[in-house]
């Protein structure tokens, strides 16, 4: 696996007790029960009972069995024999008591049931889904036997549990060790890996481990520890990692992106067995930029390169342009069309689609574009070009020194108008409805519907523009940026112009071939 690629997720690693399954809470009720007994008899009647809220958090949650039997008795001032092996549970010493806890375990277990908490079971069928290899990884010797009774096993790709740490002799937590076997046993790279936590302990080791996001579960209300404990994020339900991927990309400089071409082999690697699906941005992507928005036409064998590409893979044109305005400057029968911005969408076999609550907006957008262009029509080479759910306003032919003059015409004809927002492009200032719509939607809107969100296909977005950048954000794929914005960028390869988009087309339609 290439190292030049971002930090997009690649494997998840879980802890189980408490985080895929709730018998954290039959443990704490075992060690409780177990401890109390034994401290009575030790301490007599007045003796002082663990706490599980500050006890068993503190001392035993995430660690071994043994280590959490040595830690909580040494909170105590209490010094007791190891014992060997083969110790009878009802024998005094760290291997008889941890013995005697585990039968209360089990017993619980039999009679109160074990059961998943139904959040996690929704993540883990979505990230299976989008081809993240998953790990469990526990402190428990009983991790098999509940996962099974949980029918939780089969989503795991690797487990490491305190049996196996056993055997092969992988430290504990608060040690990063079990993690990183899990993230080696999955073939992940340390900087991809996620660790999913909701104890302390595993919580130290994730950090010690240097993965680059450790997030604490809090059930219950256990926020400030986490954090305390080192938690990257907190979160009360995994469901609200909904986004995560989103939220963990970081934009970087254009100029410290890898090269497309030159890195060809690596993104072949990263599709690895996977079906590309290609979504493209028209004006700076598939055309260059020209001085009139409406002579950027798609060249001929340009047009001939994307249809022959057609054959092999679904492609996507998503764009700024109006809808109609983009199916007639590329005139390709088997391509999808998102326009304005991916509010109106349109393909084959009957795919339509207008984002429903952009309809509203329609008549205050034909309002607007008449006060416009009263108002920018004296300003030379200001043109205003309609699409259905967006007025874009060209400044390129405008005198450098009259741009303000353009810029404070939109602003003036938008004053006081809530349900429109300004966007900036290439040259460009554009009103759109003020909804939480974008490409970045309209992408994952196709994808889903196309039934193409599966993890045996691998998107591809290649853009140049501010707005592109939405898309480029949510795609769970390879995002290339072509040319530069003068803004960071969410893409994790460059190309220099839309010449080397189309060679990059042709090395991509020849793998396929010879792959096929
Ligand atoms: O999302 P896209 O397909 O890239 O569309 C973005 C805008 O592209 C067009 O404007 C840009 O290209 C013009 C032609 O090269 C250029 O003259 C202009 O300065 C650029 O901003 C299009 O006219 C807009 O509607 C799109 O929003």
């Amino acid at each position: 696996m290439s190292k030049k690629v971002p930090p997009t997720i690649q494997a998840i690693i879980l802890d189980m007790d408490g985080v895929i399954t709730d018998s954290a809470r039959l443990h704490a009720k075992a060690w409780k029960q177990m401890f109390d007994e034994y401290l009575e008899k030790v301490q007599g009647k007045n003796f002082d009972p663990l706490d599980i809220g500050k006890d068993y958090k503190r001392y035993i949650d995430g660690v071994s069995r043994h280590d959490g039997v040595r830690a909580f008795l040494e909170s105590r001032q209490i010094a007791l024999t190891e014992g060997n092996p083969e110790d009878d549970p009802e024998v005094d010493s760290i291997v008889g008591l941890g013995k005697r806890k585990n039968n209360i375990f089990l017993d619980l277990m039999e009679t109160e049931g074990v059961e998943v908490f139904p959040d996690t079971l929704e993540m883990v069928k979505k990230w299976k889904k989008e081809g993240i290899k998953l790990a469990v990884i526990s402190a428990s010797r009983n991790c098999r036997r509940i996962l099974e009774a949980a029918d939780m096993l089969r989503w795991f790709d690797i487990r490491i549990d305190g049996e196996i740490a056993r055997e092969q002799q992988i430290p504990g937590k608060p040690a990063p060790d079990v993690f990183i076997k899990a993230m080696e046993d999955l073939n992940a790279d340390l900087d991809r890996t996620l660790i999913i936590e909701d104890a302390i302990a595993g919580i130290k080791a994730g950090k010690k481990g240097g993965f680059p996001v450790v997030v604490g579960v809090a059930r219950n209300g256990e926020d400030e520890a986490l954090r305390n404990a080192g938690a990257d994020i907190v979160v009360h339900e995994l469901t609200e990692l909904e986004n995560i991927m989103e939220t963990l990309k970081k934009p970087r400089e254009t100029a410290t992106l890898p090269h497309a071409l030159e890195s060809f082999q690596d993104i072949i690697t990263d599709i690895e067995g996977k079906r590309p699906v290609l979504f493209f941005d028209y004006d700076g992507t598939l055309t260059p930029i020209v001085e009139d928005p409406n002579a950027a036409e798609l060249a001929p064998d340009r047009k001939k390169i994307i249809q022959q590409l057609s054959d092999q893979f679904t492609i996507a044109i998503i764009s700024g342009r109006g809808l109609a305005d983009l199916k007639s400057k590329v005139g390709l029968q088997r391509l999808i069309y998102a326009g304005s911005h991916g509010f109106e969408i349109s393909g084959p076999n009957g795919l339509e689609m207008q984002y429903e609550p952009g309809k509203e907006i329609l008549p205050i957008l034909d309002e607007v574009e008449s006060k416009l262009k009263k108002r920018v029509e004296a300003i030379d080479g200001c043109e205003v070009e309609r699409k259905k759910y967006a007025i874009a306003v060209h400044y390129r032919q405008v005198e450098a020194g009259k741009v303000a003059e353009v810029e404070n015409a939109v602003e003036e004809v938008l004053d006081g108008q809530q349900r429109l927002k300004i966007g900036k492009g290439k040259k460009i200032l554009e009103l759109k409805p003020d909804l939480d719509w974008h490409k970045g939607h309209a992408l994952n809107w196709l994808l889903n519907e196309l039934d193409l969100a599966a993890a045996q296909n691998h998107p591809i977005f290649i853009g140049d523009d501010i707005t592109d950048e939405d898309a480029l954000k949510a795609l769970k794929g390879t995002g290339i940026l072509v040319g530069s914005h003068g803004q960071k960028t969410y893409a994790d390869y460059r190309l220099k112009d839309t010449g080397e988009v189309y060679g990059f087309l042709e090395e991509l339609g020849n793998w396929d071939k010879g792959n096929s």
